[in-house]
């Protein structure tokens, strides 16, 4: 049997001045006809992505685009075809975008993007655009809440939109408490409140998500129904990938990546092997481990969603 060579395709996620990003309609008759996509199409031989996406672009909407960086690569197989989707947003370009092959227009903002509308392959990357770069995840000590909200004040107030709430060594019922008044916290700056508990013991408390440690995925055979709209996975090797993925979180995170002060013990990844694992998961991965938000630039490069942290992101009194 003939092995289908893979299409690697250049996707473009291009905003306007109020994050909606630009999406085109594919003609009826072609491979996934009548559903929404993202602009782009297939890297010619010998072209380097960023020239072909520009090329694309160019073609499809008229535009000039003058820098772009990775945001996902998904490797999908749809049968009758594989693709490998390398997705770049597009941080510069020139030229107002028009259809110029026809092609209806929608600028939407990432909450609108109804996936079922779009390739199954895309549900990762309206994943990605709805997630930031920072997830900072909570450090010492929950048990002086008051301080503990203020230190997360803190961190709110230096751009941190997306937060885990890790509180082992509290109560059930003293976790809700704090959970509460850290979602309020959060719901006043437009930040997202994940939850790292057992779904069971928190169903009552308000948040935005749920995030499961690695032994908890493994033992969930579907995404918890639990009414939430963000799910995300602690994940340690390709099999934790690969289960994240195939029960649709919205995010992993992916560690240690270098040595950190809590888990001394486990030997970190490194960027490339950080990168060989994501390049082969189908969901956005947040690098954690030892990482600051200085890291962020490396991260993305290695093919990151962006980084997670404690020390690197809590406790500041200072943005960077
Ligand atoms: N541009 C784009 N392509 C996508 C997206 N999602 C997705 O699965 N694809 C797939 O990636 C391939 C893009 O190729 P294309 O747009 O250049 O090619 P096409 O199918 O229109 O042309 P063809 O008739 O020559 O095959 C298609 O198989 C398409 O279904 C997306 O968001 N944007």
């Amino acid at each position: 049997m003939s092995v289908r060579p893979i299409i690697h395709v250049m996707v473009g996620a291009l905003a306007d001045a109020d994050g909606r990003i630009l999406v085109t309609q594919r003609p009826a008759h072609v491979h996934q006809g009548g559903l929404w996509e993202f602009p782009g199409g297939k890297l010619e031989p010998q072209e380097m992505p960023e020239q072909g996406l520009a090329r694309e672009l160019a073609e499809e909407l008229g535009i000039e685009v003058r820098a772009s960086r990775p945001l996902i690569r998904i490797h999908h197989d749809y049968g009758d075809r594989r693709v490998l989707l390398d997705v770049r947003r597009v941080i510069d370009y020139s030229g107002t975008a028009h259809g110029r092959e026809g092609q209806p227009l929608a600028w939407l903002a990432p909450e609108e993007m109804d996936s079922a509308r779009f390739p199954a392959a895309d549900r990762p990357i309206i994943s990605a655009l709805r997630l930031p770069s920072l997830l900072l995840i909570t450090g010492a000590d929950p048990r002086q809440a008051d301080d503990f909200l203020v230190r997360l004040e803190q961190s709110l107030a230096c751009g941190v939109r997306l937060v885990q709430l890790r509180a082992h060594e509290l109560s059930a019922a003293a976790y809700a408490q704090l959970a509460d008044a850290a979602f309020e916290r959060c719901e006043r700056v437009g930040a997202k409140l994940l939850l790292n508990r057992d779904p069971a013991e928190v169903a009552d408390c308000a948040r935005h998500g749920l995030h499961l440690g690695s032994r908890q995925l493994m033992a969930c055979a579907t995404r918890p129904g639990c009414a939430t709209d963000l799910i995300g996975a602690s994940c340690h090797d390709p099999a934790q990938l690969a289960h994240a993925a195939a029960l649709r979180v919205d995010y992993a995170l992916l560690s240690p990546v270098k040595v950190t002060a809590t888990h001394p013990e486990a030997s970190p990844l490194g960027w490339s092997r950080f990168a060989e694992w994501v390049e082969a998961a189908q969901v956005p991965v947040y690098a954690l481990g030892g990482l600051t938000a200085d890291d962020l630039p490396e991260a993305i490069e290695h093919g990151a969603q962006g980084i997670a942290a404690i020390q690197g992101l809590w406790n500041k009194n200072n943005c960077r």
